[in-house]
């Protein structure tokens, strides 16, 4: 049992680890890969896992939970934290508990922890295609696809319930029809995109921030190297012995985020797991408030003339 990650309770009274795995990779590795990664994540020490509809983690996952239990190396599921998300085509009211239903059984679980709305944004209900024809998209009826949300926590499939890639303003919308208020909104952040504005709009909602791509998606075709490669986050983990890595993802938890860090590696799934026994100082995290701020993941996926949203600016409503 690696490092003790410290947990939170969220407003659903539900306790989740700060930091946890994530499962997305492209393109998808063999599932034997996968299995083996998620064991050696639990191995050390590791007991949140984030995963999709959309990433093809799921069944491997449920695989690596049953093998986990049946090896001893949980005790019980209740030890485990596993998050999974509603995708586009299923963002619709009766087809939410269908696609839960379906994650369920891909898990082989009776219930997930967390599911979150993946992005603020429906396609066509056809069969699941990635990319999607960007004529498919449509605008999502927040509120009855939230009242889905709110039923399958009501039904006990699912302890909490929350959104990911959503504005102040797209949240503000979602909760004024909610009678369950979202625990959680999954953003990308990390020291060079740090989203000061909408979590102090989701503190003062209490809601938890967690965030995706905290090392900037390094390795993504996506992603950059603006977190790995920041002369001030380097200088910092130098001066303070630890990585730079380290240093993203510590900043990350000081800010009170939840950390969703992809590692298949076990020596760097280690390293990841070393950030609660030491902390940022005032003039450090100073310092890593100067970074300048890009967004990594622009959304253009999103973005259509015939969609909801016809630029990146509806789509983030201008977040910074
Ligand atoms: N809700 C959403 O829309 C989104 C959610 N997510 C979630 O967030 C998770 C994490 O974000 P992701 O985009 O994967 O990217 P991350 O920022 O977590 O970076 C992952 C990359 O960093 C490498 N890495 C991990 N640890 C270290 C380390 N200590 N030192 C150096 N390199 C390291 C990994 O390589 P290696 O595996 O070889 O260690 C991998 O290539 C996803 O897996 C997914 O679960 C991601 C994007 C969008
Ligand atoms: O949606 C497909 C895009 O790759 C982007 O959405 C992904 O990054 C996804 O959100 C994820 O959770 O990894």
């Amino acid at each position: 049992m690696g490092e003790r990650i410290p947990e939170v309770v969220l407003n659903s009274g539900e306790k989740i680890p700060m930091l946890g795995l994530g499962t997305a990779s492209s393109p998808v590795p063999h599932q034997d890969l996968l299995i083996s990664s998620f064991i050696s994540a639990i191995e050390t020490g590791c007991r949140h896992f984030d995963t999709g509809a959309l990433y093809g983690s799921e069944a491997p996952l449920g695989k690596a939970i049953a093998q986990a239990l049946q090896q001893g190396r949980v005790k019980t599921r209740d030890e485990l934290f596993i998050t999974s998300k509603l995708w586009c085509t299923n963002a619709h009211h009766d087809r939410v508990l269908p696609a839960l239903k379906q994650s369920l059984q891909n898990l082989e679980l009776d219930y997930i922890d967390l599911y979150l709305i993946h992005w603020p944004v429906s396609s066509k209900p056809v069969e699941y295609k990635f990319p999607f024809d960007k004529e498919d998209l449509l605008p999502m009826d927040f509120k009855a696809v939230w009242e889905a949300m709110e039923e399958c926590q009501r039904l006990g499939l699912v302890k909490s319930i929350g959104v990911s890639n959503f504005s102040c303003k797209k949240l503000s919308q979602l909760m004024v029809n909610a009678k369950i208020p979202p625990a959680v909104n999954q953003v990308e952040l990390n020291p060079a995109w740090q989203q000061r504005q909408l979590r102090d709009f989701c503190k003062e909602n209490g809601i938890l921030v967690s965030a995706w791509s905290p090392l900037g998606a390094c390795g993504a075709s996506w992603g950059s190297l603006a977190v790995m490669d920041s002369p001030i986050l380097k200088e910092i983990a130098a001066a303070k012995g630890k990585s730079t890595a380290q240093v993203s993802l510590r900043w990350i938890y000081q800010q009170g985020v939840s950390v969703i860090v992809k590692s298949f590696n076990k020596e760097r799934m280690k390293e990841n797991l070393g950030i609660f026994d030491w902390e940022l100082s005032e003039e450090e995290l100073q310092q890593i408030s100067q970074i300048p701020q890009q967004r990594g993941f622009s959304g253009e996926l999103f973005i259509s003339p015939t969609g909801p949203y016809k630029t990146v600016q509806e789509l983030w409503d201008e977040d910074s």
